[in-house]
């Protein structure tokens, strides 16, 4: 029988226990894998700067699944939706299911934010209002898609009516990493319950808990068991399985470049799935003169170091207009000064900056780091590990940067701007779209003709005019060239979770 593990976290901003099943969920029921096998459960901040958090290092040890337990939740999803889910469960019923689920993971806000913090290392208040608000926003979203799924008419000829109907796969297959695990998991469930898929997802080995908790408001919220089911395991047996699985008729992933073409691979070679890839990013931002510095300089620090700089959209290459390079960098540097002073334990209310999410990833930060100092970049400001203990880098600022530089080209996942100083818009554009990227791009101004006109000519699937990634469940999202294929959010969520059949009444035509 599988286990449950507990967890008690005794904190000024969340008290209590938190009880969480650390088997695999298949089919509505808790179940051990096939080969049982368990992979730990790491909390990023050290036990020294969080006693309060009664586990330490290691939160939990959870099941890990095989290609086999793969086998055995795509045949409960089959099931599911051949017969209780899909085109056998109207509109309305499945919208009122994914209302509940939302309402549900409302009432337990605090615990999952919590799950959050001591699992990713999020602050957790910003876990709380950014991640969990944007999780329940965009389930509930999708609830009202539910039942709004129509085709259109086509009268082709007199003698002939048609009809398309958007029919969902069936089984889709859903890997998802460990940056934002509670909201990718939403971005990606939420579109297929609505459309009447059934769904294999596997979180992050790394970062299971959040998903394994919310299978506990799948079951809770009444869904029919197979709907949903989770099998956690490692990127290369269960995510590997997933995209080679001949049953599984859509795969949508989120995760590196590096692995996203693996997935495009695996359908290649096996049944053609559909598949929809939101991949790595190298995002610009681009101050001109005339911008509103004040608000330019907040909005420029949150594009880049919100969720210590592990985002896929991370504002990580700044350009300034001369005009107002001193003066933009005096201010930009007090602001990131100051996060660096915010930076700790995330149940502090005044942490704003919290660890890296795993060793793997701190090491590969400050692997960047000491590529940007080897090729002769300026260290602006931080450039180091932060304090001793945990996963913690400083928030940093890299100067004197040029455009073959490492940390100018590739995707570094954490804190660390490369800023440059432009002259012309014509220069800035070619510079900003000098990437195999384009996810999304940022551009201040108070002209509003060239702002657009920047806007336009980014070479990214995002643009954020005076603001910076405010991405919203009802605007499409995803990357142009190597940051990925196919949009979340919105109708072209709905899009991409159905397939459109054309059927063809004959009213009257003789052969
Ligand atoms: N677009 C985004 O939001 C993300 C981008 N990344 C980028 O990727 C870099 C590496 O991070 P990783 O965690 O190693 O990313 P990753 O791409 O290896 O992992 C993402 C997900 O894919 C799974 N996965 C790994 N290998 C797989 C395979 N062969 N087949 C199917 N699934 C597989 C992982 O288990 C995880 O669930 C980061 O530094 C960052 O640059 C990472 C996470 C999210
Ligand atoms: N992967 C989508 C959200 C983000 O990483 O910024």
């Amino acid at each position: 029988m599988p286990g449950t593990t507990t967890v008690e976290i005794n904190t000024a901003a969340f008290k209590g226990s938190i009880s969480i099943n650390t088997g695999l969920y298949i089919d509505g029921k808790w179940v051990d894998p096939v080969e049982p096998d368990t992979i730990d459960v790491i909390n990023p901040v050290s036990e020294a700067l969080t006693p309060a958090l009664a586990t330490a290092k290691k939160i939990a040890a959870v099941s890990i699944g095989s290609s086999k337990d793969v086998d055995v939740a795509v045949t409960a999803a089959q099931k599911a939706y051949k017969t209780s889910w899909g085109l056998k469960c109207p509109g309305s019923k499945r919208g009122k299911l994914i209302s509940r689920l939302a309402d549900l993971l409302e009432r337990d806000i605090d615990q999952f934010a919590a799950l959050e913090s001591i699992n990713a290392g999020k602050p957790f208040q910003i876990a709380k209002n950014s991640d969990l608000m944007g999780s329940i926003q965009c389930i509930r979203y999708f609830g009202g898609w539910a039942d709004k799924i129509h085709g259109k008419t086509i009268e082709s000829s007199e003698n002939k009516l048609a009809y398309t109907r958007h029919e969902p796969y069936g089984v889709v297959g859903q890997i998802i990493p460990w940056n934002y695990p509670m909201l990718m998991l939403s971005w990606k469930v939420g579109p297929a319950l609505a459309t009447g898929n059934c769904i294999v997802l596997k979180p992050s080995e790394m970062t299971p808990l959040s998903a394994l908790k919310f299978a506990e408001l799948v079951q809770e919220a009444g869904f029919p068991p197979g709907v949903f089911n989770i099998v956690n395991g490692y990127g290369t047996t269960v995510g590997q399985a997933i995209t080679e699985h001949m049953k599984i008729s859509k795969v949508a992933f989120t995760g590196s470049t590096l692995v996203g073409r693996k997935v495009l691979e695996a359908s290649a070679r096996t049944n053609l799935k559909v598949v929809t890839l939101e991949l790595g990013g190298k995002s610009p931002t681009v101050i001109f003169d005339d911008c509103n510095l004040e608000q330019a300089i907040k909005w420029t620090s949150h594009a880049l170091y919100a969720n210590m700089g592990q985002s896929c959209v991370a504002g990580s290459r700044i350009f300034v207009q001369e005009g107002i390079y001193d003066q933009f960098m005096d201010k930009f540097t007090a602001v990131v000064k100051a996060l660096g002073q915010a930076t700790g334990d995330p149940f502090e209310a005044s942490t704003q900056h919290g660890p890296q999410a795993s060793q793997v990833q701190f090491d590969r930060i400050m692997n960047y780091i000491a590529s940007g100092k080897e090729s002769g970049a300026t260290v602006h400001i931080g450039g180091e590990r932060h304090g001793t203990e945990g996963y913690f880098i400083q928030p940093t600022i890299f100067t004197n940067v040029t455009p073959d530089m490492k940390i100018v080209r590739e995707e570094i996942f954490g804190p660390v701007a490369a800023v440059q100083k432009f002259k012309t818009e014509e220069d800035v554009i070619a510079a900003a779209n000098d990437t195999e990227y384009g996810l999304s791009a940022c551009v201040f101004s108070e002209n509003v003709g060239r702002a657009l006109r920047v806007a336009h000519a980014f070479e990214s699937g995002s643009a954020f005019v005076n603001s910076a990634q405010l991405i919203e469940s009802s605007i499409p999202f995803g990357g142009y060239k190597s940051s990925g294929i196919g949009r979340e959010h919105g109708e072209y969520a709905i899009e991409t979770y159905t397939q459109v059949k054309g059927v063809h009444i004959n009213l009257g035509l003789m052969i």
